[in-house]
């Protein structure tokens, strides 16, 4: 079996660390550490509890590597989500989690944790991913030189240099392949040599020689930087396997072993499960203990329940375990640390806002999703609202369609901001992995997206909105043309921040689409057309939506803008004698009491409401989470 180079002494020689030893400490320790899950199908207890991990105990330590592994759905994921606090809202941890000997609930940024779900933007390539990350996360006081200097390093530590400028890839576009996006989320992980790094699967999709390569430089970076390292890994190589300090083994969620990685070979000889001389230790242990297939056959024995069983308890009576828990009572007497985010080690606001907003302008560009085919859409709209209503003329029966005109305008192009929503989708995901991860705050991201995205919505309300106008034949003044751009411009930036929303509150693809459809159908129905204002219902439809309805605002203020100075003749024609204000207030009850200006001036106003709203929502989202959480487990053990 291959051992590390310099095997450590374990249990610790000594009671206690060194004050060298405990600076910049990042250590972890769990005891007795259970998980279970509600709401679960298949094996459940009477309560319908799934129980996934029970009575894990163990720790990390600094400058090494744990490893974890065992079959497929044995708990590895789960242990991860469990030390990093990010369990899955159904699921309810028991025991105790430790980090630098205290008792601190891991919040955002405090630990680098690459999952097995990655969140990439699709559209930049491995340099840009890498790079801009680099300006994101490493400090203020780093020059940008040194910054693409360790960008570049991390690229060629990780294989990634022949792919520096390949698009990471989605939506049909191929791109990446499926080992190399794994290997670029770790260089985005390793960028700032993290105090705690959780790895799930950092080897899946790699082929063996990739697999040495890339645990050997994080093994490296390991040991260099002093870094805390977890990695829950499937089937290593011996000569990967040799590069770890520590190996837990866990089996249906049973810690089949937990101590020196050079040390589990004479466990499982003591045990009855020697390894075959010609057969990779790693691959031993992994089919040792995998109880899914019937055909389970080591050495003549049948891995069954009973031998997990037999070797669990063997493991709770082994010296090793005994080494163990005075590991952990030794870090547990230690005043270690406090656990800090690493906030203060970033690039400023200023600088993440102006990375958030070039990236973000870049992906906007290039996903045609994001803006192109909705412009097309709207072009195409444009010439047909231009067509259907075309020289509308100043007759009586131009006063009807004027408001129908005006109505489709405002409602309807605003209403396709949902063409976008799987983009927003997208683009949330990465945020929320990046948010995980500490990489930047709430702030930067609500102004960057604000920003970036204004361009594109200008572009998009323009060149529709300038077709639709001269087409159908509005009113030529040029100070009407720009204010009824503007409507549109500022409707389109208030949808949008309405689907982000959304999407910030149901990140599901399907179910946004419905829920954004669905609000923005209750704006239009309150705004006052399709009923007018004094008759709508006071309940909920006039109070409060009508006041909240931004439609409301916009058709108001491009009735004002279009109707105010016009006079139409009578029905079957005769002198000028129906005054247009006339029309606007008492026919379709418009408010007459403040100008256009005031409509629009609300618009805007709730631009900003709405982005506070959007940074007020992912806020509470995160206050909320481990509120509800908490209140879901204190029911779960009420039960
Ligand atoms: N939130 C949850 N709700 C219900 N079941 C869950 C939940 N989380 C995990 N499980 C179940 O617990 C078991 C362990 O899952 P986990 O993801 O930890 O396994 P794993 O060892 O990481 O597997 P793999 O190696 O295949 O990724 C699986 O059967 C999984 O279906």
């Amino acid at each position: 079996m291959l051992c590390h180079d310099s095997p450590r002494t374990f249990p610790p020689s000594g009671s206690g660390y060194s004050d060298e030893e405990r600076r910049g400490w990042s250590l972890f320790d769990w005891e007795n550490l259970g998980v279970a899950v509600s709401n679960s199908y298949g094996n459940v207890d009477k309560d319908g509890r799934k129980v996934i991990l029970t009575g894990a105990t163990g720790f990390a330590k600094p400058g090494e590597i744990l490893a974890i592994m065992g079959p497929s759905g044995c708990g590895k994921s789960t242990l991860l989500d469990a030390l990093a606090g990010r369990l899955a809202s159904n699921a309810r941890h028991t025991g105790r989690v430790l980090i630098n000997g205290r008792k601190t609930r891991p919040t955002y940024g405090t630990m680098a944790y690459m999952t097995q779900e990655q969140a990439l933007t699709w559209t930049l390539t491995v340099k840009e991913t890498v790079y801009y990350s680099a300006e994101l996360q490493l400090p203020k006081l780093m020059s940008k030189s040194e910054k693409r200097e360790r960008a570049d390093r991390i690229i060629r530590e990780m294989g990634l240099q022949d792919a520096l400028n390949t698009k990471i890839g989605g939506w049909g576009t191929k791109g990446l392949s499926g080992g190399q996006k794994q290997r670029l989320s770790i260089c985005l992980q390793l960028l700032t040599h993290p105090k705690f790094l959780l790895l799930d699967e950092p080897t899946s999709g790699l082929d063996s020689a990739a697999s040495y390569h890339v645990m050997n430089q994080i093994a490296k970076l390991t040991r260099q930087y002093n870094m805390t390292v977890l990695a829950a890994i499937h089937q290593p190589s011996s000569q990967v396997f040799g590069l770890f300090d520590n190996l837990c083994l866990l089996s249906s969620g049973k810690t089949i072993y937990f101590g020196p990685t050079h040390a589990a070979n004479q466990f499982f000889v003591v045990n009855g499960f020697p390894c075959p001389s010609l057969q990779s230790p790693a691959e031993h242990y992994l089919i040792t203990i995998n109880t899914d297939f019937d055909e389970g056959l080591v050495n003549g024995k049948t891995c069954d329940e009973k031998a997990i069983e037999l070797l669990s308890e063997s493991y709770k009576s082994s010296e090793i375990y005994v080494g163990v828990q005075h590991e952990i009572s030794v870090i547990c007497q230690q005043d270690g640390d406090p656990f800090v985010k690493k906030g203060s080690m970033q690039a400023s606001s200023i600088t993440q806002c102006l990375v958030l907003v070039e990236r973000s302008f870049i992906n906007m560009y290039r996903d045609i999703g994001y803006y192109w085919l909705r412009l097309g859409i709207y072009i195409a709209l444009g010439f047909a609202v231009g067509t259907v209503f075309s020289n509308i003329g100043y007759g009586f029966g131009s006063l009807h369609a004027r408001i129908s005109m005006l109505m489709f305008v405002s409602c309807f192009l605003t209403i396709l901001a949902i063409g976008g929503f799987p983009s927003f989708v997208e683009e949330m995901k990465v945020f929320q992995w990046e948010r995980l991860n500490g990489h930047y705050g709430v702030g930067s991201f609500v102004i960057s997206h604000a920003m970036s995205s204004m361009p594109y919505l200008l572009l998009i309300s323009l060149i529709p909105g300038v077709i639709a106008y001269s087409l159908v034949g509005l009113q030529r003044e040029p100070e009407k043309f720009i204010y009824f751009a503007l409507v549109l411009f500022t409707s389109m930036i208030l949808v949008e921040c309405l689907m982000i929303i959304v999407a910030t509150i149901v990140p599901n693809l399907l179910m946004g689409i419905i829920s954004g459809a669905g609000t923005q159908g209750l704006m239009i129905l309150s705004a006052g057309f399709f009923q007018l204002p004094n008759d709508l219902p006071n309940v909920f439809w006039r109070y409060p939506m009508y006041y909240i309805s931004f439609h409301r605002y916009a058709l108001q203020g491009l009735y004002k803008n279009e109707f105010e100075g016009l006079k139409f003749p009578e029905y079957l024609g005769g002198p000028p004698t129906m005054d247009a204000e006339m029309i606007l207030k008492d026919v379709l009850q418009i408010e007459m009491g403040y100008s256009k200006w005031t409509d629009l001036g609300i618009l805007l106003g709730m631009v900003f409401v709405y982005r506070a709203i959007l940074f007020g929502t992912i806020k509470i989202t995160e206050w909320l989470k481990p509120i509800i959480r908490a209140f879901q487990l204190s029911c779960m053990s009420g039960n």
